[in-house]
């Protein structure tokens, strides 16, 4: 038995036309944590979290879910988790609540241990209970999707890019909902593109890129490697010629008496760059700093490994 929610060694998956979407991949998923899953277009996530569902077969390497080996126990391996595609696909022509009845049933759940009513409530949807799926809007369908991955009250939840083309409103109360499930000892696992969205939810996260993981760190670890710190400083009359010093990396007129540095906290602080801005004799009358964001450090790791 193992400690980890998910449990990835080793694993790699090529498709039958020869490309591979993921080259010797593992780490864990710790339990009860909120774990992004960042990377940009065709990095992998979707393929990963499709073996992780038991749809798409792996090529090689081994993944436990919840401790199960998704080979030898692959029935509770699935029951362990609720998958949220990225595709929205149901059959038209149940209602909501006959498509959550019929997913409880397909795990044998019992009709009077259901929670389909609940689930309903939970995703905002009652009202629609009896509608046909298709009449629902893509923000019901989504949210029917999740009460779907539910049913059978797996202790990890995964989401494939949640909140893609998902308004503000509904993106909102499908993080209240997730905080909810998390509240309740769920792990919570996310693909997203939006780096934000990870920087405020997610206790950790991994980096894919071209099939690979880059990164895998404490939201605020992977933060703070972002070396580029940038400085915008205001002086006390126009600039007739931009200053410049080996210990910028890089410097922007953003105005006639503004500019924005950038340097490297790792090599020089700030006191340094402003001494050096001010060595001509001109006089700063206001600065401010600008902290790096996880884009910053996605930016820099996955072109790190563009050029490797
Ligand atoms: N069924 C398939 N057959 C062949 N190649 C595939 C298949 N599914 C995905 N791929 C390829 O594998 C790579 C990884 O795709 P995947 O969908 O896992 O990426 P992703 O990180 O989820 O991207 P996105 O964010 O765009 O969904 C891509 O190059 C993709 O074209």
């Amino acid at each position: 038995m193992t400690d980890a929610a998910i449990r990835i060694e080793n694993l790699s998956k090529t498709y039958a036309g020869g490309k591979q979407a993921l080259n010797d991949v593992s780490f864990e998923v710790p339990r009860g944590q909120i774990f992004g899953l960042l990377g940009p277009n065709g990095a992998g996530k979707s393929t990963l979290i499709n073996i992780l569902a038991g749809l798409v077969v792996k090529s090689g390497g081994k993944v436990t879910v919840w401790g199960f080996d998704i080979d030898e126990h692959p029935r509770n391996a699935k029951r362990s988790i609720g998958v949220v595609p990225q595709e929205i696909i149901f059959d038209p022509f149940f209602t909501p609540r006959e498509t959550l009845e019929i997913q409880a049933g397909l795990y044998g759940i019992a009709p009077n241990e259901r929670q389909s009513d609940a689930l309903l409530a939970a995703m905002h949807l009652t009202d629609k209970a009896k509608a046909y799926s298709r009449t629902l809007s893509g923000g019901m369908k989504r949210r029917l999707l999740v009460a779907k991955a539910m049913v059978h009250s797996p202790p990890i939840l995964v989401l494939d890019e949640p909140t893609a083309g998902v308004d503000v409103e509904l993106r909102r109360q499908l993080w209240d909902y997730v905080h909810k499930l998390h509240a309740q000892g769920v792990t919570i696992v996310l693909t997203t593109h939006y780096l934000e969205e990870a920087e405020q939810l997610c206790d950790r996260i991994a980096i894919i890129n071209h099939g690979k993981v880059i990164a895998n760190e404490p939201t605020r670890e992977l933060i703070s490697k972002a070396q580029e710190k940038a400085v915008v400083v205001t002086f006390d009359r126009d600039i007739v010629t931009v200053p410049t010093n080996a210990c910028f990396e890089n410097i922007a007129l953003i105005d006639e008496r503004t500019l924005e540095i950038t340097y490297r906290k790792d090599k020089v602080n700030a006191g340094q760059v402003l001494t050096a801005l001010t060595a001509d004799g001109h006089g700063i009358i206001d600065v401010s700093t600008r902290d790096p964001d996880l884009e910053d450090v996605f930016l820099s790791l996955t072109s790190e490994t563009q050029a490797a």
